[in-house]
């Protein structure tokens, strides 16, 4: 087994064996620590050593005492002013004043706390002493386990706590549960010697009697009953430290119990220094409680967040889609919507969410689904396209929309490879394949006749889903965002979009704007918050420029539009369309990482933005590639204050033309392996990769590698496991080319 293995079997048997003995660690921590005050109360009860109690008044008091009722146990509290007897009868149960005599009864039901919580600590109160026995060797295993987990790194979040406190007190925190397993062991405990048998039973007062010529009962400090007739007497140590201990008397005579409490025992019960051991103890039990419950509230809180919210399930038909910028998704759920008001039983859900296993379990799949970059499927359905071909669908129907546009080389070409894994998966077609070119409108709607009429479905949709209305956005403000004067940098500019209205838009959505009437739309990615300024949408526009064969400079339709032509006050004509796949989390304290190079930077100042306007941020992690730091730092007055202000937990960046760095996004990754683990694992973070699409998939793989490095994973299955958070949405890709 690898050393990643072991760890990670350690991983979850730390865990689980925790969660599932909590409550039993809880009680015995708790009954522990209450018990740690045993000696803290003790202290200073008994005579002192080198004090002296008076005998006579003392023999004189037990006497009385034992004509009155049945004590069990006395002890000789108060420096000898007091005697306290233990006993179920209430005639002598409580305190003895020795110099008058006079009985003040133990209040009747009272409970004495050191006997319960003995109790519960050593049986829980139900004879498994057994199960406390287990639980205290588990509780040592997973504390030797816990340096493997994390190593020792101080982070000032709960878990760095738990880590930091678990790790730097754990010599200390070891002694309870090593002391508990030597105990259970026999070990340490003190010699347990045979005792005498009596041939007659005595009393206390008899026993007193017999050991007068033999024992100092001037240090007397308790005596007991014992069942067989005998007493045993508990003597104070003298003025040196010595000659204190227990003695067992019968009719004939004295015998010292040799051996006592063994040095194991009372470190267990904290009585080696009196009061000062039993505050160590209770300070060991605090510290293993709060280890206990956060360890136990971060394992509830990665949970609540690790749960996949299942997408309605049951129904026939599977309506899923296949989408990179939203439209494919928002086609599927109006046909789902369609379905449902139409009274047939319908499931909706991201085709990447989806195993080939569950979308075996349907009788017929309505899939729409887009291209994206050269051809390809979206970055959300890819891992599934891979699983798709070695898997078994005989039996399913399916008939897909495909999106596209003709302009690209390869027209739908995302949903024909689709429909080729289908086909060879052996899924069969219910409807011939349905392509739409650039507005899918009309497609669409042909597609959904076919889907009612040849398919034999109920499906009542009112209209087309609500496509964006255009929107006229008039240039505010706009800033070079790279260093022109410095060495090939590229151009790119800030641009400030003014409403005269209202708008609702969240970072990441996309903002569409063609540079004249019928030519295609370029989509930039909003970089700011209408929590923030639902007036005001910020854009990060790279200027397009390219030298063509004949040696004339073009420059992009869109971009070159936009930094040429539509100056300060010029009024554009945009759709402003929702990205849900690439918004920040609704939860701001959720932890997210945010990996750009280049203009890919586009939306995370809007990240920024509304994290800081929502006043809890949670943990934030910026990697920025770019090429050169001085002419092509991108926002950086932006992100700088925001790491100032705690919006921004941390910021690394990677220029890749500078000869100081040379580095690119994906290299930071592999050098701070152990962080990114983290986060990825540990912390949970959503990642959001935005660049170009080479970019993006050296990221992946960097991430993947980072599972195998940190975590042991196989290459292959670390892959998987990246691809299903891209399915699941833990890791986001939002890519242009
Ligand atoms: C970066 C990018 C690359 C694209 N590549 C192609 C392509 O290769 N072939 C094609 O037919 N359509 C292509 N399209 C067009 C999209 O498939 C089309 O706009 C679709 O409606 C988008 O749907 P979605 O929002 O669900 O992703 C591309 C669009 C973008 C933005």
């Amino acid at each position: 087994m690898s050393f990643a293995a072991v760890r990670r079997t350690l991983i979850f048997l730390h865990r689980w064996i925790a969660l599932i003995l909590t409550p039993v660690f809880l009680v015995i921590i708790v009954t522990g620590a209450v018990l740690s005050f045993r000696p803290i109360v003790n202290s200073g009860q008994g005579p002192q050593p080198g004090t002296t109690v008076d005998v006579a008044a003392l023999t004189q008091i037990i006497g009385t005492i034992e004509r009155t009722g049945k004590p069990g146990a006395i002890s000789v509290v108060e420096g000898g002013r007091v005697l306290q007897v233990l006993s179920q009868d209430p005639a002598v149960a409580g305190r003895w004043d020795v110099a008058s005599g006079a009985h003040t009864p133990a209040p009747s039901g009272g409970i004495d706390i050191f006997r319960t919580a003995e109790g519960l600590h050593k049986t829980l109160l139900l004879g498994l002493g057994i199960v406390v026995e287990i639980a205290s060797f588990l509780m040592l295993g997973i504390m030797v386990a816990g340096p493997f987990l994390a190593w020792l790194r101080f982070r000032n979040s709960l878990m760095g706590w738990h880590t930091a406190i678990g790790w730097l007190l754990l010599p200390l925190t070891l002694t309870s549960p090593v002391t508990a397993v030597m105990l259970s062991l026999h070990i340490g405990t003190g010699s347990r010697p045979e005792l005498p048998r009596a041939k007659r039973p005595v009393s206390i007062t008899q026993a007193l009697a017999i050991a007068g010529p033999d024992l100092d009962l001037s240090r007397l400090a308790g005596a007991r009953r014992f069942r067989g007739g005998t007493v045993m007497l508990q003597i104070a140590p003298d003025a040196t430290g010595r000659n204190g201990g227990g003695f067992v008397v019968t009719d004939t005579g004295v015998t010292p119990l040799v051996g006592g409490p063994g040095l194991v025992k009372q470190i267990h019960e904290g009585t080696w220094g009196g009061a000062w051991s039993g505050t160590l103890n209770f300070g060991i039990s605090m510290v293993l409680l709060g280890l206990t419950v956060t360890g136990v509230y971060s394992w509830v809180r990665r949970r609540a967040r690790n749960r996949v919210r299942p997408v309605a399930a049951g129904g026939d038909i599977l309506v899923a889609h296949a989408s990179q910028t939203g439209t494919a998704a928002r086609l599927a759920g109006a046909v789902f919507e369609g379905l449902i008001a139409g009274g047939e039983k319908a499931t909706l859900a991201p085709l990447g969410a989806l195993k080939p296993a569950d979308i075996a379990r349907f009788p017929l799949v309505l899939l729409v689904a887009s291209t994206t970059g050269e051809g390809e499927v979206p970055d959300g359905a890819r891992a599934l396209l891979k699983r798709m071909k070695a898997s078994d669908l005989k039996g399913i129907r399916f008939a897909m929309l495909a999106l596209g546009d003709r302009s690209y080389a390869n027209f739908c070409g995302g949903g024909q490879r689709m429909r080729e894994a289908l086909l060879a998966a052996g899924g069969v077609e219910a409807l011939p394949l349905r392509e739409a070119d650039g507005d899918p409108s009309g497609a669409f709607l042909a597609w959904v006749d076919a889907v009612r009429g040849d398919l034999a479905l109920n499906c009542t949709i009112a209209g087309l889903p609500a496509v964006s209305p255009p929107l006229a956005l008039t240039v505010a403000d706009r800033q070079r965002l790279d260093v022109p004067d410095t060495d090939n940098t590229r151009e790119t500019w800030k641009i400030f979009l003014q409403s005269a209205e209202d708008l609702a838009f969240r970072p990441g959505d996309l903002v569409r704007i063609a540079a004249g009437a019928g030519e295609r739309p370029r989509s930039y990615s909003v970089g700011s918050s209408s929590r923030v300024d639902p007036r005001r949408i910020a854009l990060t526009v790279r200027l397009h420029e390219w030298t063509a064969e004949d040696g004339a400079r073009h420059l992009g339709r869109v971009s070159g539009f936009l930094l040429r032509e539509a100056e300060q006050g010029v009024t554009v004509e945009a759709r402003l369309d929702p990205h849900p796949g690439f918004n920040p989390p609704a939860d701001p304290s959720w932890p997210i990482m945010m990996i750009a190079a280049g203009s890919g930077i586009a939306p995370f100042p809007g990240f920024i933005a509304e994290r800081r306007a929502s006043g809890r941020a949670g943990p934030a992690w910026l990697i920025f590639g770019n090429r050169h730091r001085d002419g092509d730092f991108l926002w950086r007055d932006m992100f700088e204050t925001a790491l100032a202000d705690g919006t921004l937990t941390r910021m690394d960046t990677a220029f890749s033309r500078d000869s100081d760095d040379g580095a690119r996004v994906q290299d930071r990754l592999r050098q701070h392996a152990a962080e990114v683990f983290e986060w990825l694992v540990e912390t949970k973070a959503i990642v959001y990769i935005c660049g170009r699409r080479a970019m993006a998939e050296a990221v992946l793989e960097n991430l993947a590698q980072v599972l195998v490095t940190e975590g042991g994973l196989k290459p292959e299955a670390a892959r998987a496991e990246i691809g299903q958070w891209v399915a699941e949405g833990r890791v986001r890709v939002d890519t242009f080319n």
